[in-house]
């Protein structure tokens, strides 16, 4: 017989009593609910610094920086993704970034913050203390309100106590609000329980001047943004209190075949160093299919068209290599595309974007359902080793 006191202990500290957290379907002996965790609200944000995808080589390759580096920069853009393609007025004109297929994107790095930390821009230049000072300061800026549990997601930085705290005292949240911190990874209930799940991805660790050899950074500093969401999970939702947006019916993580280093980074006194191999893309779209079919044939689904779509958009070339080798119609990458185009690559808080972006375009479009009207959906998230992630989700009546 378990006393009251004792009961009372475990379902306050639930989520370590069994060790480990498990959002999609909580294991609990206590107060289990009855249906699977919904998300019954999302928010998201960026910092006010908004940089045009079309100026980014100015930026990137500024007067603030070193002269080396804009030589270096804008001879490996040229051959990479600011390709020139025509003169003006006798100076060359670059075709900027139009292949990353990103309009704008969000961070907090300046000119100014650049110009007060030249080794940010310098390749392989020692700036870790300034940059965590950075992210330390700026993660939690950009998370959100909390309820009863808080779990922050990151890969942006590593502090002492870590972001999840600094976010508890920023918003003045309950000093024993549950807090648990995930790291370097995408993103993973109990009756009545309220889950705050927030992903903040600051790129202060990542932006890094070029190097003539060093295409995977190019790659990187092309690509990625700055960005947060914010989701309540909760289960078995108060009618006409609660609103849910879409089930996390179910779930699966794989590390994909020949992968080995595909995505990987290192904390190192220049920052986070980043390495991206070139076949990213064709790994993913070699590696999908088995995770559809594991995901949708329990369901009787085979058409991939008939369900609507949320992955991760590392590169456009990913999600060109994911629509050709199942052969979707070019709509069911609307939503991640548009998220592509006016954020860029926000790392774990892209997926929550293309979610919210569904939801509200729905709506708007007067469909029946959450889901582009549609009832069945799959989120794909890819990240380091190189992982993937799949979620197979329930859409909601609007
Ligand atoms: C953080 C996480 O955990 C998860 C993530 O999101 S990680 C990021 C995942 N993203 C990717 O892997 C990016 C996928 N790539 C792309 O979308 C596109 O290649 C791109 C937008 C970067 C460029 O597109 P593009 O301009 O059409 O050029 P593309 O032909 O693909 O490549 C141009 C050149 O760069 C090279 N290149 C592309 N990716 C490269 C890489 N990762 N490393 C080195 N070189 C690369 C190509 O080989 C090519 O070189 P050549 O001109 O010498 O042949």
């Amino acid at each position: 017989m378990v006393s009251e006191g004792a009961l009372k202990f475990l379902r306050k500290n639930f989520i370590f009593y069994h060790g480990s957290i498990r959002l999609y379907g909580l294991v609990s002996t206590i107060g289990r609910a009855e249906g699977p965790a919904i998300i019954l609200a999302i928010g998201t944000a960026n910092p006010p610094n908004c940089v045009e995808q079309s100026t980014y080589p100015d930026f990137y390759t500024s007067e603030s920086q070193i002269a080396s580096t804009r030589r270096n920069s804008e001879r490996n853009f040229s051959a990479f993704i600011f390709r020139p393609s025509s003169h003006e007025n006798g100076r060359v004109k670059t075709k900027r970034c139009e292949k990353s297929m990103i309009k704008r994107r969000y961070m907090y790095q300046t000119e100014a913050i650049l110009k007060e930390n030249p080794n940010f821009c310098t390749y392989m230049t020692p700036s870790l203390d300034a940059r965590q000072d950075m992210v330390v300061r700026d993660v939690p800026r950009l998370g959100n309100e909390a309820i009863t549990h808080l779990i922050f997601c990151t890969m942006s930085g590593i502090g002492m106590p870590g972001a999840d705290y600094q976010l508890t005292k920023l918003l003045g949240l309950c000093p024993d609000v549950k807090r648990y911190m995930i790291y370097q990874q995408g993103c993973f209930n109990n009756k009545d329980a309220l889950v705050l799940v927030i992903c903040s991805e600051v790129t202060t660790s990542l932006f890094c001047g070029p190097n003539e050899t060093d295409m995977s950074n190019l790659v990187g500093q092309a690509l990625f943004g700055d960005g947060a969401v914010v989701v309540i999970v909760g289960s078995d939702p108060i009618s006409k209190i609660e609103k849910p947006l879409f089930e996390l019916v179910w779930t699966a993580q794989t590390i994909a075949l020949d992968s080995e280093e595909a995505i990987s980074g290192q904390l190192r006194e220049v920052g986070l160093t980043f390495n991206l191999r070139k076949d990213v893309p064709e790994i993913i779209s070699k590696n999908i299919d088995k995770e559809l079919v594991k995901a949708f044939q329990p369901l009787g689904i085979s058409d991939y068209n008939a369900i609507f779509w949320i992955v991760h958009p590392g590169g456009p070339a990913i999600l060109d290599h994911v629509e050709q080798k199942l052969a979707l119609k070019p709509e069911k990458m609307k939503a991640t595309r548009e998220v592509l185009s006016e954020y860029g690559n926000m790392s774990s808080a892209c997926v929550l974007f293309i979610l919210d972006e569904m939801r509200k375009r729905s709506a708007q479009e007067g469909l029946e359902t959450t889901g582009e009207g549609l009832k069945w959906g799959v989120l794909f998230g890819f990240g380091p080793g190189l992982t993937i992630e799949t979620v197979v989700l329930h859409s909601m009546v609007i």
